[in-house]
């Protein structure tokens, strides 16, 4: 990380990636590394509830949780608002109490297009006189990096905007089509330095302090950029989001969600959760790309703690009502 800017500016990096690339695993592995340095977090959801805060390591670190809607349109007035806080408490002043740090980490959802967020830090004169932006580093899944390429113009603009495009999962594919996705991802941004990545573990010293974003650049690639007004999602991607307090059954809930998936795998993008199983004293945290999901025990439920299970699927076309029913009926008996 380069101290040597003359920029008195604090340093913002957006970490962008499609749906379950790689983004709170590089979040996590950047605030338990080494660096020395205090970083803010402001973290955005798809979703009216956050998993992510759940699963974000327990770190000394400022987080804030935008939850309401998605960072590139409804909450770009939050996302001024949070950054004029944290700003106001480094300097002392305003509601929150003193909290300095040397630098701010945004993770964005996996639907968001990071032109609008980028654009917060050009538009926005008080923002700008305050922050810099540093990079946008945008995480690839290896494994479905095609399929979102080819589907949708979030994950485009995601690979098109990114200042270091961190190629991940490369344990889940063939070296071939790991080089294959290389190429592709050059073509459509040939600027953008490209690492390999596995559990999206990067030396921070190349995603970090880099001063790699160029407005010129970006004006080039979307010359309405300092213009452009929040874009249209596609509507057909909604979330789905269970609570329940009763313990659940994993054998249950994996045999419904595999029924799902056997018909639907390729429109559901992202399914996640932290669940309390009966008799299972650890919370069991559930993650989903796709066909590929896994269960893996988390630390134990603390005595104080309320033990429910959240969990979100984020999808095209999901049937809810069938949804709702069938998570009910994994209730364990
Ligand atoms: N096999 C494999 N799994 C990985 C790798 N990197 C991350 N994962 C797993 O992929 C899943 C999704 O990772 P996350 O870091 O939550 O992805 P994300 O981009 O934050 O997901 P959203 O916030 O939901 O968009 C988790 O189960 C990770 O453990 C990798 O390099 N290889």
């Amino acid at each position: 990380m380069s101290n040597l800017s003359a920029d008195p500016r604090v340093p913002v990096t957006i970490l962008t990636g499609f749906l379950g690339a790689g983004k709170t695993t590089l979040l996590n592995h950047v605030l338990t590394a080494a660096h020395g340095q205090k970083i803010a977090v402001i973290v955005n959801e798809f979703g009216e509830v956050g998993i992510d805060n759940q699963l974000i390591v327990g770190a000394d670190e400022e987080i804030v949780e935008m939850n309401n809607g998605c960072i590139c349109c409804t909450v770009r007035g939050d996302l001024i608002r949070i950054l004029g806080d944290l700003r106001d408490a480094k300097l002392g002043g305003g509601s929150r109490k003193k909290t300095d740090f040397d630098r701010v980490l945004i993770e964005t959802t996996g639907l968001a297009d990071p032109a609008p967020v980028a654009q917060t830090f050009f538009v926005d004169e008080e923002i700008a006189d305050f922050y810099k932006l540093d990079a946008i580093v945008t995480v690839v899944d290896a494994m479905h990096a095609g399929q979102h390429l080819d589907e949708g113009h979030e994950a485009q603009e995601q690979v098109g905007f990114a200042d270091v495009l961190l190629v991940n999962k490369t344990d889940l594919v063939a070296e071939e089509e790991v080089q294959n996705l290389e190429q592709r991802l050059k073509s459509i941004n040939p600027a953008a330095r490209q690492y390999r990545t596995q559990k999206s573990k990067i030396d921070v010293n190349r995603i970090l302090g880099i001063d790699a974003f160029e407005l010129e650049k970006k004006l080039e690639i979307d010359p309405g950029f300092l213009a452009e007004e929040a874009h249209d999602h596609d509507d057909e991607v909604s979330s789905l989001f269970f609570i329940e307090d009763k313990p659940l059954d994993l054998n249950k809930l994996e045999r419904f969600l595999q029924a799902w998936l056997s018909e639907h795998g390729a429109d559901t993008f992202r399914y996640k959760g932290v669940l309390n199983i009966k008799d299972v004293p650890q919370r069991i945290i559930f993650q989903g790309i796709h066909m590929l999901f896994a269960s893996t025990p988390d630390r134990e439920w603390a005595p104080d703690e309320t033990r429910r299970s959240e969990f979100v699927i984020i999808g095209r076309n999901l049937d809810e009502g069938w949804f709702r029913n069938q998570f009910a009926g994994c209730v364990a008996g």
